[in-house]
């Protein structure tokens, strides 16, 4: 057991190098728990990693938030793991909604990418979630195990995995799920691993939360049993941010 917290802060395709800028020497300042309890990594867009790695406090990790389904070459716009881990980029996010739904990445294509970023030893954030049209049809469960199942067909070490379920219809929204809601999926996704991949997996992977979490909704979220951090949009663009790494506490003294 023993899943650190986890808190993500996905800046999607936001910000000038004055606001990163900004926005770093917030998350600097900002008095938070220890490494030793929360693991923190924010994901810049690919032009500010290095300037985020350069100036980020050593406690906060950066993230991508997208690389190449294999090793790079010609293909024009695209950034390759292993171009990542040349500049000592540790985690990737993968398979998020917007690349799925906007960019159509199928469950397959988000596999095959989570096991090329392992096997050049990133750390991946791989997202799942379903559409409201999905939920409203009582189909989530079977989604977010669709998508569960194409990365585990696909890996066999857990070890650098963190699974992020974000359903769709409370991305950017304002419509969080709510503390129940959130940790139903939770839990079903832990029973998924324990039955399709091993116990051990099931017990030691972090399945974090993803969906209008601010300063205001964490600590609740945070209480719940199968909530092991969040991976934040807007709110990691402000000074709540650091309240929200803070809703790890709420993990330490349940
Ligand atoms: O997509 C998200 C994080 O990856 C969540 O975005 P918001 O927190 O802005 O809803």
């Amino acid at each position: 057991m023993g899943r650190k917290f986890f808190v993500g802060g996905n800046w999607k395709c936001n910000g000038t190098n004055e606001e990163v800028k900004k926005i770093i020497s917030t998350l600097n300042a900002g008095d938070v728990p220890s490494q030793d309890v929360v693991e923190v990594v924010v994901s810049p867009p690919f032009v500010f990693l290095p300037l985020t790695k350069g100036s980020l406090r050593s406690d906060f990790h950066v993230a991508a938030q997208n690389c190449w389904i294999k090793k790079g070459g010609a293909y024009t716009g695209e950034i390759s793991a292993e171009m990542l881990v040349n500049l000592d980029i540790p985690w990737v996010i993968l398979g998020h909604s917007e690349r799925r739904l906007i960019l159509g990445e199928s469950n397959e294509f988000v596999g095959d990418k989570v096991a090329y970023a392992l096997s050049q030893g990133l750390k991946v954030i791989a997202c799942v979630g379903e559409t409201l049209e999905q939920r409203e049809s009582g189909s989530t469960l079977e989604v977010v195990a669709a998508q569960t199942k194409a990365i585990a067909d696909r890996v066999s070490d857990w070890t650098n995995v963190v699974v992020a379920y974000e359903p769709v219809w409370a991305i950017g929204t304002g419509k969080v799920a709510t503390p129940a809601q959130a940790q139903e999926v939770h839990a079903e996704l832990r029973k998924w691993l324990h039955a399709n991949i091993s116990p051990e997996v099931a017990a030691s992977t972090r399945i974090i939360y993803g969906g209008s979490v601010n300063g205001a909704n964490c600590k609740e979220l945070a209480a719940q049993a199968d909530v092991d951090g969040f991976l934040v949009g807007g709110a990691s663009l402000k000074p709540e941010f650091i309240d929200i790494i803070k809703s790890a506490e709420v993990k330490k003294s349940a």
